[in-house]
């Protein structure tokens, strides 16, 4: 029997559970980042991993982040997904503050708002596919059905195979389906391909695409491969916890005309 949990009861109007829920047309504001700035304290040396950075996330928009390994892209991608805070600075989401939230506001930000998919799938080996989306499922708001989101990710077929029956590509678009079937607003994928050779890379990319296309979920990409920039509506390029660089792509290019 899958574990579930009871249904998230509104509280107080200062938190997220109030916020808007449904996708507003494409544009809108989701994100606005404000001087975000983080430090990690280890021991008696400080590290900078951000150093004040303003941005501004739209719906709908797939945004890819590069930069070398230490930049600051996971720091970000952490502070966006109510997963770590900022040292200092400003974060909002849809003008509601996420910095200084209570960690019940920002697990409720967590739950409703926000799918993550990372470079390893943590998929539980004793369940079936259908299974590891369905845990999310049964505590999501409004879930599309399990089954509906394997689907979108081209897994229909293999819903009732364990992790261990499925290729590495597969396992990824299950962490994918169990990311998106609560239909978040947003879309995080750190490194989603960083474990994939490039044809099954290719795969999990075309899944995240069309998760964006379709369902207009705002989607951010870490990736160290420059290649993926041409996938993007923009690309953000981090150094040393700063932004250097923004470009916007007038068209995407097909994921599977990507080479690398
Ligand atoms: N928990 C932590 N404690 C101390 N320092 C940290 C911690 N997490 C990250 N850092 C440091 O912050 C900086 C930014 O790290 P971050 O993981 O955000 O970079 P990244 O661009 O995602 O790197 P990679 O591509 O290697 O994953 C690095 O110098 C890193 O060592």
């Amino acid at each position: 029997m899958l574990p579930v949990t009871a249904p998230v009861t509104v509280p107080a109007s200062d938190t997220l559970s109030s916020a808007p829920t449904t996708t507003p047309a494409k544009g809108a504001l989701v994100f606005e980042a404000r001087k975000v700035r983080k430090v990690y304290h280890t021991g008696e040396l400080d590290v900078v991993a951000l150093h004040g950075v303003d941005l501004d996330f739209y719906s709908g928009e797939l945004v890819v982040l590069l930069g070398a390994s230490g930049s600051g892209k996971s720091t970000l991608l952490n502070i966006l997904g109510g997963l770590d805070v900022p040292t200092s600075g400003h974060l909002n989401y849809k003008g509601w503050p996420l910095t200084n939230a209570e960690e019940k506001t920002l697990t409720l930000f967590r739950r409703n708002c926000v799918g993550f998919v990372f470079q390893f799938y943590n998929l539980i080996p004793s369940l079936t596919a259908r299974e590891n989306v369905a845990l999310i499922t049964d505590i999501a708001r409004d879930p599309m059905k399990p089954e509906e989101a394997l689907e979108l990710v081209g897994l229909k077929a293999r819903m009732d195979h364990f992790p261990s029956q499925l290729s590495g590509g597969e396992q990824q678009r299950v962490a994918i389906a169990r990311a998106i079937a609560k239909k978040p607003e947003v879309l995080l994928c750190d490194e989603p391909t960083g474990a994939l050779d490039v044809h099954t890379g290719i795969t999990v990319l075309e899944a995240v695409e069309q998760i964006n296309r379709e369902l207009g979920t705002l989607t951010v990409v870490i990736t160290h491969n420059a290649a993926m920039a041409e996938m993007a509506d923009r690309v953000l390029h981090l150094s040393d916890g700063q932004i250097i660089k923004q470009r916007h792509n007038e068209t995407r290019m097909p994921v599977r005309s990507l080479q690398w």
